[in-house]
């Protein structure tokens, strides 16, 4: 019954129950006439929500948000709020045909909505700026690896897919000597110049559009590849390593930002994850050997492996 505990999110986001509470706990009554949602209704979901710690009933009929229910709002720094809307949205309709994926290994995507996600998100604006939000929600939890690396010695990065520029942002106020370039496809660094300009890193900062199957920008100091590889199966992701290898020079190193799934039963999260790379995308995650496999086959070696809450670094070299 997992999918009506992440449905009851979906519904209590949709109606803005979070943000009303964002200032405190509210009478369920007071609540649901301010989102426009039946009061018994809403006080039997907030009653389960309550049971996964995201909402808390701290008097009779009196709800308000626990530190882990906080990011479902909409203007707190790490909101995930548009990620349960993306989850809600259509990669739920997507996992409804996890049984493509499974009797045929590859992405559920193309035969329920005619065409691959990432070719689909750039004909739907609405749908590609939840999802562009969606991953920049999840910068700060991916980060942390990241940021804990030393950069004193580093001139210049380049966040290759790096959405609309939540990661360089960060990284380029952590470091003052530090400039960057995020590179995503046109529609997505559309809203990137704005976004570095807000966290006042413009001066040092660039904004490059392409493809990463056909150039990436060269001659950088470091070349950060943050949650990608694992949206493509190995054949693309080989692809996508070669075209950095050639943009990089000899000194040059690559960061990749991802999980390294555990290799028996019980990966948790990173195996939910694993799964919904294959039904949405046709990727995957790995494991330290599919990793070492997968940059071999590029002409890369791993260098090290930095483990995060969320996300790894894996460091390699040509
Ligand atoms: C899962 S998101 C990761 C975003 C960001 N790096 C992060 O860590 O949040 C994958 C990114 O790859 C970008 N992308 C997909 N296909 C691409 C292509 N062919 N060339 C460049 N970027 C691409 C998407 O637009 C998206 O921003």
């Amino acid at each position: 019954m997992g999918y009506l505990v992440s449905r009851s999110i979906s519904a209590v986001c949709e109606l803005g129950v979070p943000d009303r509470l964002a200032t405190g706990p509210m009478p369920v009554a007071e609540l649901a006439h301010a989102v426009g949602a039946h009061p018994g209704a809403l006080g039997r979901f907030l009653r389960v929500l309550a049971g996964e710690d995201l909402f808390d009933e701290v008097a009779p009929d009196v709800f308000g948000l626990t530190p882990l229910g906080t990011p479902l709002c909409t203007n707190t720094p790490g909101s995930l709020h548009q990620l349960v809307e993306l989850m809600g949205g259509e990669a739920y309709r997507v996992w409804e045909a996890a049984d493509h994926s499974l009797r045929t290994g590859d992405a559920a995507f193309p035969p329920v909505f005619g065409q691959p996600y990432f070719e689909w998100l750039t004909e739907h604006p609405d749908a590609a700026k939840r999802f562009d939000e969606g991953q920049a929600g999840l910068v700060e939890l991916r980060l942390l690896p990241l940021l804990g690396l030393d950069w004193a010695g580093v001139g210049t990065v380049v966040d290759i897919g790096g959405g609309t520029g939540a990661l360089l942002s960060r990284l380029l106020t952590g470091n003052a000597h530090l400039r960057g370039t995020v590179f995503d496809l046109p529609h997505v660094v559309a809203a990137a110049a704005p976004a570095l300009a807000d966290a006042g890193v413009a001066d040092r900062a660039t904004v490059a559009e392409g493809d990463f199957f056909e150039r990436i920008p060269p001659g950088a100091d470091v070349y950060v590849l943050s949650q990608i590889l694992h949206d493509w199966a190995d054949r693309d992701a080989v692809r996508i390593l070669r075209r950095c290898r050639a943009a990089m020079s000899a000194d040059s190193r690559l960061l990749i930002v991802e999980h390294v799934l555990p290799e028996n039963a019980g990966a948790g999260a990173a195996g939910l994850l694993d799964l919904h790379m294959l039904v949405l995308l046709g990727g995957q995650e790995r494991t330290l050997p599919q990793w070492e496999s997968l940059l071999d086959r590029a002409g890369f070696h791993l260098v090290s492996v930095t483990e995060g809450p969320r996300s790894s670094v894996l460091e390699a070299r040509t």
